[in-house]
């Protein structure tokens, strides 16, 4: 699914009237329908029934007075409360005309108490795409006391104050709603960590906006959700063997971190690479072998951390990283990795694909060097302090999103910021936001579970370096909600999402 910028939002709203031949007015009244639908089933309780709309002057205040009408019209006790403002727009005036004189109104103020309703909901109409600076005045001091009322507060398409797709200035007001619900596509800043505390729990709705404009229109952004990947995974032919699937070759572990090594090995199996090799520090060889009897093991001359790079000829696919300690000798085996992944085919495997996590992303933080031998989409998976040492710290996410477009383009690789939303970012500019995953699965050992399992799609010969890296973000995700759902998020542990692999690779296959 695509995230369109606000101004691309505003063409979207333009082109669906005229490939749908309606009004701007009957656009604004499906906007309040739908949302209306969904506001019924949201607070259908008694308790929920006394609701404030407040309105500012454009069309999200529009929306406001529409939505008005129809709670209304469904017997919830319904006032409005008008931001003051020089003039209104054209479909505002019109839903203004149709609000009927039952329904309270008054006029907003910067001083006076809001009165929002202590068992109700407030319903934030003030403004949406159309936001073009801070919010200042009375509009930012009405912000504020409803920020302080504590009230539930539903934003329509965005908290006002919000901009839907670059930050705002520090300390500037926004709503902060408890749901946000958007129409048509998400909106980038739902995605940004920077803005959790503004948006609450997000939801958008169809509309119906135009399906070709959309498909037509250029953007950097997407949003990997359900029906993005139906069928993304290859069905197994039935004439397979384990060649078919890849062999796969992880580095992994140290003294102390050898789970590191065994969680990543059990979700590569579970990710069902065809055959997996660990190269391990020779404390971890019991440890390892007793807990992954399918998987074979080389020790290295090293009994506390890995010193060595074995042979690569057997691989289709390398991870390095989970659990390998920062110790010096690291370095060198990574460089080694990375040179050989560079030479020329002839003398190496054919397309050695690189997973690179964890120890082995701050290895190359503090040997930025080395950044210059990843080879052509290589896989680095960091989490935002990691993707840091990388590139030097972000001003806010905006800019931190820039930083990793700009990294995957320059070093032509794939990089994963991991997150609430992980987004990847590919070699040709574009940033896909995964969907999956929840909370529970900020916890040791979760990250090692996605390079064992992003391993095992890089050994597999059916996906593109691209197609790999996206399924195993998502299905790692949906593992981690499905592990969720049987041991709750807080119960939940980093090999419970390697027991959930299979089942959710198994919805996503092709059928
Ligand atoms: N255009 C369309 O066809 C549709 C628009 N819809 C709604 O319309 C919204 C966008 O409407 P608009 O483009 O009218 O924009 P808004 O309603 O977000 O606000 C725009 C108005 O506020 C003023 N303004 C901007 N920033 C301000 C600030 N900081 N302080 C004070 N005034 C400020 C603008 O000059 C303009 O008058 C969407 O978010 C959505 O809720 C929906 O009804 C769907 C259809
Ligand atoms: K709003």
């Amino acid at each position: 699914m695509k995230i369109l910028s606000a101004a691309q939002t505003r063409q979207l709203d333009h082109a669906t009237l005229q490939e749908q031949g309606i009004t701007s007015v009957e656009l604004m009244e499906r906007t309040a329908q739908a949302f209306t639908e969904w506001f019924l089933g949201q607070f259908a309780a008694a308790a929920a029934r006394e609701v404030l709309v407040l309105c500012g002057p454009g069309n999200n205040g529009g929306d406001g007075l529409a939505v008005a009408r129809l709670l209304h019209a469904a017997h919830y006790a319904v006032r409005v409360a008008l931001l003051p403002a020089d003039k209104q727009s054209a479909d505002w005036q019109h839903n203004r005309q149709r609000l009927p004189a039952a329904v309270p109104v008054s006029t907003l103020g910067p001083h006076g108490a809001l009165d929002a309703p202590a068992e109700g909901v407030v319903i934030d109409a003030l403004f949406g795409t159309g936001l073009s600076r801070p919010l200042a005045g009375t509009a930012a001091a009405v912000v504020q006391q409803l920020n302080q009322a504590n009230a539930r507060v539903v934003a329509i398409d965005l908290p006002s104050g919000l901009f839907a797709d670059a930050t705002q200035p520090a300390n500037s007001a926004v709503v902060h709603a408890r749901h946000t619900v958007s129409f048509g596509l998400p909106k980038l800043a739902f995605l940004l960590p920077q803005n959790a505390a503004f948006v609450g729990e997000w939801k958008v709705l169809d509309i119906g906006l135009s399906p070709s404009f959309i498909a037509e229109t250029a953007t950097p952004w997407q949003y990997t959700d359900v029906a993005t990947m139906a069928g993304a995974l290859p069905a197994r032919p039935k004439f397979s063997h384990k060649g078919t699937f890849g062999h796969a070759l992880l580095l992994a572990g140290s003294r102390g971190k050898m789970g590191a090594a065994v969680l990543a090995a059990g979700a590569c199996l579970r990710g069902g690479v065809g055959l997996l090799t660990a190269h391990i520090p020779g404390c971890g060889y019991d440890i390892f072998q007793v807990s992954q009897p399918e998987a074979m093991c080389l020790t290295d001359a090293q009994a506390d951390f890995i010193s060595e790079l074995p042979e690569l000829k057997p691989y289709q696919a390398v991870g390095i990283g989970p659990g390998l300690g920062q110790a010096e000798a690291g370095v060198a085996v990574l460089r080694q990795l990375l040179e050989a992944a560079n030479k020329p085919a002839e003398k190496r495997p054919a397309s050695l694909h690189l997973v690179i996590d964890a120890d082995a992303l701050n290895l190359l933080g503090q040997h930025r060097e080395l950044l210059a031998l990843l080879p052509e989409n290589a896989v680095l998976t960091p989490h935002p302090k990691e993707f840091e040492r990388l590139t030097g710290p972000a001003r806010d996410d905006y800019h931190r999103l820039d930083l990793l477009r700009d990294f995957a383009q320059r070093h032509r690789c794939l990089v994963l910021l991991k997150g609430a939303y992980s987004c990847l970012a590919t070699p040709t500019g574009e940033l896909h936001f995964n969907s999956t995953g929840n909370a529970g699965m900020a916890t040791g050992g979760s990250g090692d579970v996605l390079t064992g399992l992003m391993l095992a799609l890089r050994a597999h010969a059916q996906l593109s370096p691209f197609a790999a890296a996206r399924l195993a973000v998502y299905a790692h995700g949906r593992a981690g909600d499905l592990a969720a759902a049987e041991t709750g998020q807080a119960g939940l542990v980093a090999g419970d999402i390697v027991r959930f692999i299979g089942p959710a690779l198994q919805e996503l296959a092709r059928g």
